[in-house]
């Protein structure tokens, strides 16, 4: 299908203004800074995950960028214009934490309603294929499982064609089967030129399924790149080995080295230059049980975030996908 095209007399601004621009953004709440300074953009047909644990501030961004929340300071800006205007217009679509079933009503009869408060609605069918839902068009949607209510939300924020999906932790109560779902539908739905921005604790799932990682921390970014640029960033690999009762005076100070840390009578060196590491290593006498791993996306998260810049000591390829709240 191609996307139904906006009649805008600003069309051809609007085409080349970014899908998302937060400019000098602070929110707080109290004494709570949950967004501090957020300056971010995101270009017109990108999937952007944002990254963080538990109270970052990606939740409160989203709601920002959706115009539920005014900013204390700063701007937002959406397709160039207010978010009020682009979620009036139906070119924002969003799938919350706390969406509720609605009772009695069928699937269909629901994205049906949906679309029909929209300007320019994607076909209803279209909408149940999209999001995984074409058997279940008649059932109640109070009589689905926790994965189908889910696509049901989904299929919700699909209904009015948005350009820009936003998706708060999509796949939080989902299994791996309906995972796999979910994300090959967001694919889809990204493939035809569409914006998605999502938050997730996930690393692998933002690794894989995203162009762009912004992590934040503490209300702020703290990279902004590819999974594979995050990882350099965060430095490349991690050398360990067995202290066999040495010193670790000299160890931070050694080639390469950006953090260390002792485990039981083991030391785990986080380095930008594991060759000069261990030469060095290997002068000091320090070889017994050494091991050198590439430090891992997740490596790369625990040292970008709340300024824990410890290694982790298993090798990054035995790791599986793991939630970090
Ligand atoms: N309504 C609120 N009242 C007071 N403080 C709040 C409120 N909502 C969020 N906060 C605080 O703001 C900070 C950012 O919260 P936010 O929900 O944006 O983070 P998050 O990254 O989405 O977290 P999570 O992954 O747990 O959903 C946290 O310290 C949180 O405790």
């Amino acid at each position: 299908m191609t996307q139904t095209k906006r009649p805008d007399s600003t069309a051809h601004t609007a085409a080349r203004a970014p899908a998302v621009a937060f400019s000098g953004v602070t929110r707080s709440y109290g004494a709570v800074r949950a967004v501090d300074g957020l300056d971010l953009e995101i270009a017109a047909g990108e999937t952007v995950a944002l990254l963080g644990r538990n109270g970052a501030g990606k939740s409160t961004t989203l709601a920002l960028l959706l115009g539920l929340l005014p900013p204390g300071t700063g701007s937002v800006r959406l397709f160039a214009g207010t978010p009020e205007t682009a979620v009036r217009t139906g070119r924002v679509g969003a799938m919350l934490q706390d969406g509720k079933a609605v009772p009695r009503v069928t699937v269909r009869e629901l994205i049906t309603f949906v679309a029909g408060t929209y300007p320019r609605p994607l076909d209803v069918t279209e909408t149940l294929e999209l999001a995984g839902l074409g058997e279940f068009g008649g059932r109640r949607v109070d009589r689905l499982s926790g994965g189908q209510a889910q696509r049901v939300r989904f299929a919700v924020a699909l209904a009015g064609n948005p350009e820009l999906l936003v998706l708060d932790e999509p796949t939080a109560a989902l299994d791996v089967e309906a995972r796999r779902v979910f994300w090959r539908a967001m694919r889809a739905y990204a493939r035809r030129g569409n914006t998605v921005v999502f938050s997730t604790h996930y690393l692998e799932e933002a690794d894989e399924h995203a162009d762009r990682i912004v992590v934040m921390d503490a209300g702020r970014v703290v990279a902004d790149g590819t999974g594979d640029a995050i990882k350099r960033r965060a430095g490349g690999s991690l050398v360990s080995f067995d202290l066999a009762g040495a010193s670790t005076g000299p160890l931070a100070g050694l080639p390469g080295v950006s953090a260390v840390e002792v485990r039981g009578d083991r030391a785990l060196l986080r380095t930008a230059d594991s060759d000069a590491t261990v030469v060095a290593l290997a002068g000091l006498g320090l070889v017994r049980g050494l091991q050198v791993a590439p430090a891992g996306l997740e490596d790369a998260f625990l040292a970008l975030t709340s300024g824990n810049a410890s290694p982790t000591p298993a090798p990054a390829a035995t790791r599986s996908a793991k939630e970090l709240a």
